[in-house]
């Protein structure tokens, strides 16, 4: 299973998480969150992490020219569309930058929305679902109903992300099979600094849990690029 600790704001801290255990790493590329962390920041840190670690940016509407910027500029192996970015726009960005992983993240409400989820599979590699919240994209400790994704299937990878801790990680895991799962505020003392005894709790229950058995993408069935329908 993958695991992406998302809202690295601090290089020492992104490397620490790293050698606790994480396979992806989430850059904030979205100006309006606490989290947002610059290209430069965000360079200084992808400079000092090792080659399997997977650099994900999280962006929220923005243009295709300004993504593939940040990306060249920064280092980054992944890209997570965070707001309401069209199949069409994901087709495009594919266009755009063929080397790269693309997450799709969608904050669910409802089971219909998780059902429209399927227009996306084929212009994106992976797919994530997060909690809804009125006012905030993204990182809000807010989750969502995990019974929805009991029976879920994808002919594509999935993360459950939205309010996951070291308290409800395991009960998450008991009741739906991702791919992969993302955790961000639960992990912090504050936005954007991660807490990294709640870090290495983390690892130490989902090694106690299961086999502890962790990949990143590429590597075997997490790898979907150029896989068929
Ligand atoms: O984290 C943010 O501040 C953020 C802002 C705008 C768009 C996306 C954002 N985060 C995306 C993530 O991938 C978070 O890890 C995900 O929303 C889960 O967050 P949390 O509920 O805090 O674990």
């Amino acid at each position: 299973m993958r695991v992406k600790i998302c809202g690295i704001t601090q290089p020492e801290q992104s490397i620490a998480i790293a050698s606790l255990g994480a396979t992806a790493l989430g850059f904030i590329c979205v100006p309006s969150s606490p989290r947002y962390v610059t290209t430069s920041q965000i360079q200084a840190a992808v400079a000092q992490l090792p080659e399997n670690i997977d650099k994900i940016g999280v962006f929220a509407n923005a243009s295709i020219d300004a993504i593939k910027q940040i990306v060249i500029d920064s280092g980054l192996t992944g890209v997570q569309l965070h707001g309401d970015e069209s199949p069409e726009f994901c087709d495009q960005l594919r266009q755009a930058l063929s080397n790269i992983e693309i997450l799709k993240a969608f904050r669910i409400l409802t089971p219909e929305q998780l059902q429209t989820t399927a227009n996306y599979t084929n212009y994106v590699d992976t797919l994530l679902f997060d909690a809804y919240h009125p006012q905030q994209l993204g990182g809000t400790g807010k989750t969502l109903d995990w019974k929805m994704l009991q029976q879920y299937s994808s002919n594509r990878p999935w993360f459950l992300a939205g309010g996951l801790t070291t308290d409800n990680i395991i009960q998450a895991l008991s009741q739906v099979n991702p791919s992969g799962i993302d955790l961000s505020s639960g992990l912090e003392r504050a936005p954007g600094d991660k807490d990294l005894a709640k870090v290495a709790l983390l690892f130490e229950r989902l090694g106690r849990w299961g086999d502890g058995e962790v990949g990143r993408w590429g590597d075997g069935e997490m790898g979907c690029r150029g896989d068929g329908e």
